[in-house]
């Protein structure tokens, strides 16, 4: 069903008031929704608005996009961490010195003097979260799940371990709450996740700290990540090179919308004009559940998804985008990220003498690492590619995914024999 919410975002996106349509819907409302809608009533009632009086309600009934979270110090940041001392190229040094510098830019806590609250305040899209977290930057002003990994891997490096903790509880406030890691610190992305890192950034900052404390409360929310993942995204398969069946897991958004922060370009993908063939409006439907689960990957948007990559060419991307079939695809990367997750959860267990859980894991990453290498591996061209299933064949199109196999710790004897 379309909500009078729907309507004033799908109106507000095609006046094209910002060029960026997250901008809109990273502003919380100034009075109460309900008064913002009767607001926007009045302005448009007589059928005919000028841009001006647009931009006027915009202004009056919204505030700044950002606003609700602030840039903080942290504290004793230390200019000069160890690993600076281990670069002998003077300009590499260099590099990673202003590299280093750029946490103290990125790193942000929830204003909670600035929240939406009870009934008749305003609403907002922020996720509040209690505890430091470090932004990706630019228009991504929230915590991301995914570019957390990468940001952590930085973060141990420079020392700043205190914030690692603070990502960490983050993400088991959003387990405890929400029940998942949702894709990023807004409510338009609570119908997603993205590639499930969490139990190795657990694992990696345990190894960095001997923090085994934070166990405690991890190791159950570790179990409820892995849980959500199996429930929610996992399929059965069975292999046409052995027959043997797995049960693997793909990426799969439930969506029948425009992600609210892409609202005027998925709505073109769907509804554009100069594309001879309209899509039903199933097909309407369809294509905005593989455009959220594209973003799910990660990887919004790669050909590795396209079932027809490269067609329109560049002047049209509308039709490539037509053609995404990441439902219809398992992933190299995903189920690599998972059997990590599995080993990493197991070495946890094993820190803790819970040796039976353990063996759990260590079983079930066996299990995946046996699809991996059954689905995924191409013996003769010495390659991993997604598996389709929809055409039940291995991809043929190679990406850099290959190397999440070799990097998570499978190495098929091919390759073993090579070394
Ligand atoms: O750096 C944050 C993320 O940025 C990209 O994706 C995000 O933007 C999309 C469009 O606004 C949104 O739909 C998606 O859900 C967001 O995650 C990037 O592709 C991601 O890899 C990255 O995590």
């Amino acid at each position: 069903m379309v909500s009078e919410r729907d309507i004033l975002r799908g109106k507000l996106n095609v006046a094209q008031i910002y060029a960026d349509p997250k901008t809109f819907v990273d502003k919380p409302t100034l009075p109460s929704a309900q008064q913002v809608l009767s607001n926007f009533q009045n302005i448009t009632s007589s059928g005919n608005v000028t841009e001006g009086e647009v931009v006027n309600f915009v202004d009056s009934n919204f505030k700044g996009e950002g606003l609700e979270l602030e840039a903080i110090t942290i504290p004793n940041f230390n200019s000069n961490p160890a690993f600076l001392n281990n670069i002998t190229d003077p300009l590499i040094k260099a590099w990673s010195q202003t590299v280093h510098g750029f946490w103290t830019s990125l790193a942000r806590n929830t204003n909670d003097s600035t929240l939406c609250g009870g009934a008749d305040d305003c609403e907002s899209t922020l996720i509040p979260l209690n505890h430091t977290f470090v932004v990706p930057g630019g228009r991504f002003r929230e915590q991301y799940y995914w570019d957390s990994y990468w940001i952590i891997q930085g973060l141990i490096q420079s020392e700043l371990f205190d914030l690692v903790n603070a990502t960490l509880q983050n993400f088991m406030d959003e387990l405890e709450n929400i029940g998942f890691i949702p894709n990023g610190g807004r409510i338009y992305y609570l119908n997603r996740s993205q590639p499930p890192l969490f139990i190795n950034m657990l694992h990696d900052y345990v190894a960095a700290t001997n923090d085994t404390g934070i166990l405690t409360r991890a190791l159950p929310l570790a179990e409820k990540e892995l849980e959500w993942w199996q429930t929610n995204r996992s399929v059965s398969v069975t292999s046409p090179y052995t027959n043997k069946t797995y049960s693997l897991t793909r990426y799969g958004v439930t969506n029948s919308a425009p992600r609210p922060e892409s609202y005027l370009t998925d709505y073109l993908t769907a509804n554009d004009p100069t594309l001879a063939t309209p899509l039903t409006e199933d097909e309407r439907a369809e294509l905005y559940s593989e455009l959220a689960s594209g973003a799910e990957t990660g990887w919004d948007y790669s050909s590795r998804y396209i079932r027809t990559p490269g067609a329109g060419g560049s002047n049209n991307t509308n039709v490539a985008l037509r053609a995404l079939n990441v439902k219809g695809t398992l992933p190299v990367d995903l189920n690599s990220i998972l059997y990590k997750a599995h080993v990493s959860l197991a070495d946890l267990y094993n820190q803790q003498t819970h040796s039976a859980a353990a063996s759990t894991h260590l079983q079930n990453a066996t299990t995946i690492r046996e699809a991996i290498l059954d689905l995924f591996w191409d013996p003769t061209k010495l390659a991993f590619y997604d598996f389709n299933l929809t055409s039940n064949v291995r991809n043929d199109f190679f990406t850099i995914v290959t190397f999440f196999p070799l990097w998570n710790g499978i190495i098929p004897d091919e390759v073993l024999k090579l070394i």
